[in-house]
């Protein structure tokens, strides 16, 4: 690590420059950028604040202004013209690798504050970019951002992170996992936290099971050259709904700062365990999907079919995986992980499903509570019994339903503005990506040794059979 040379303040210092390396790249277009906009438009960026794309795309500021615009008119419709208009003055496009010391450089302003560097890269070039940055000097007080996967399995990871911490302190890094900043996920801490009712009864003596659930009609969307090295389990599993398992099951913390919440996580995530080896068939699926459509009368090629996909990697579009979490709370309840493409519906929801009631009154067969947070659309539904009005043994079932519609800056905007006010609270530290991946990694070696066959479903059935 490097030494704390009194600089620590200064990672909290607002930035008002943040340099995206890969600035033409998808997640810049589809995500940073709208999120960008998102917060000209709330009035949340940076005043005189300034993004500087780096690529190796042969453009001028203007043609990437004119590029930012098209694709921003698509990827964030919903923010007023005028502050998408705002958002592209403030761009600037310096073309260059983001492997090549000299070319960062050249990017970063003269004279200016600390900045924020943002890997928008693919991941197999995250540790050349983080060489060629060391050999920058940074301003005082600069931050990196860094994209997941991060790495491709543990060492890596590691080897990563030892990297980086050469040249940043850990507050000064955003491994970002935008899952974190979604409104249900983050609001997990109040609905947990702010009421009295739920926290005693959010255990094993009272859980029966829950189901963390991220079903996507989406199919490629023209990323195969990263997805097909990737695979649903290290696209979603390792990362995205780890965090989320982490929020639904880590102790109370003591106080709700970066420091307390991710040691929290972390602590959690050192208890996770994966399947035992005799378990993998029993306890983990994957499967890809063939040909087959949409509802809308759309056709779907089947994956192996997809342009730039090796059928010889074997790559998974559907993972499954039940982990259990090894201490006094949750000691026996299955906590099963599920995530696909091109499912015939989009379903991203917590199902946290009640032991049954005692059966004295209502018999053996009234059904369990179950509580449902959904994300997109944000909800919180919970299924209760009553007694219905005929007969007092006629259990009724009903759903208290919370809709959570308040608008509000998407996932991006908040990572964003946390990077630029240098509060890493919502990213993943360094312990916490290395322990997802010991988490994730025997399953990976199951299904790479062949140990769990490869099933199929059509694009936009339900998934394999039985799920
Ligand atoms: O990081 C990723 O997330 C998206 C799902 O998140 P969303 O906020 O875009 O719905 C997933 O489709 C993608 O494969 C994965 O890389």
């Amino acid at each position: 690590m490097p030494a704390d040379d009194g600089t620590r303040a200064a990672a909290s210092t607002p930035v008002d420059t943040i340099v995206v390396l890969g600035g033409c790249g998808d997640l810049a277009m589809r995500y940073l950028l709208p999120a960008a906009a998102e917060l000209v438009a709330a009035d949340r960026f940076p005043d005189g604040g300034s993004i500087i794309a780096v690529d190796r795309d042969a453009l001028d500021d203007g043609a990437y202004r004119r590029t930012a615009a098209t694709e921003l008119a698509e990827h964030a419709a919903e923010v007023p013209a005028d502050a998408r208009d705002e958002l592209c003055r403030r761009l600037r496009y310096r073309r260059g690798s983001a492997t090549e010391p000299d070319d960062v450089r050249a990017a970063i302003p003269a004279e200016t504050g600390p900045v924020a560097v943002y890997l928008a890269l693919p991941n197999t070039l995250f540790q050349s970019a983080i060489e060629a940055l060391s050999r920058v000097e940074l301003p005082t007080g600069s931050r990196l951002a860094v994209e997941k996967p991060f790495g491709v399995d543990r060492a890596d990871a590691a080897g990563l992170n030892a990297l980086i911490g050469r040249e940043f302190r850990e507050d000064q890094v955003f491994r970002v996992d935008h899952v974190l900043a979604e409104r249900t996920v983050l609001g997990l801490l109040g609905f947990r936290f702010a009421n009295r009712v739920f926290e005693p009864v959010w255990n094993a003596g009272n859980v029966d099971a829950v189901d963390i659930v991220w079903d996507e009609t989406v199919a490629l969307e023209g990323r195969a050259g990263y997805y097909d090295r990737a695979g649903a389990l290290r696209d979603m599993i390792q990362n995205h709904l780890l965090q989320i398992l982490a929020m639904v099951a880590m102790e109370p913390p003591s106080g709700l700062d970066e420091r307390q919440l991710r040691d929290r996580r972390a602590e959690l995530f050192r208890a996770v365990r994966p399947p035992e080896p005799g378990q993998m068939r029993t306890r983990s699926r994957r499967a890809r999907y063939t040909a087959g459509g949409w509802p809308s009368g759309e056709s779907v090629p089947a994956y192996v079919d997809e342009p730039d996909v090796d059928a010889s990697r074997g790559t998974e579009t559907f993972a499954e995986v039940t982990f259990t979490v090894d201490n006094t709370r949750w000691r026996g309840v299955p906590f099963r992980v599920r995530t696909g493409k091109a499912l015939g519906a989009d379903r991203r929801e917590v199902v946290v499903r009640f032991r049954p009631a005692e059966p004295a009154l209502f018999g053996p067969r009234t059904p369990p509570t179950v509580l449902r947070l959904s994300l997109a659309p944000d909800a919180i539904r919970m299924e209760v019994n009553t007694n219905g009005g005929d007969a007092p043994g006629d259990p009724r079932r009903r759903t208290l339903t919370a809709e959570l519609d308040e608008p509000g800056p998407g996932p991006y905007s908040l990572v964003l503005r946390a990077l630029i006010d240098g509060d890493p609270g919502l990213t993943v530290r360094g312990d916490e990506a290395e322990e997802c991946w010991r988490i994730v990694e025997p399953v990976l070696a199951a299904w790479s040794d062949g140990a769990v066959p490869m099933e199929e479903y059509p694009a936009g059935s339900a998934g394999p059979p039985g799920t």
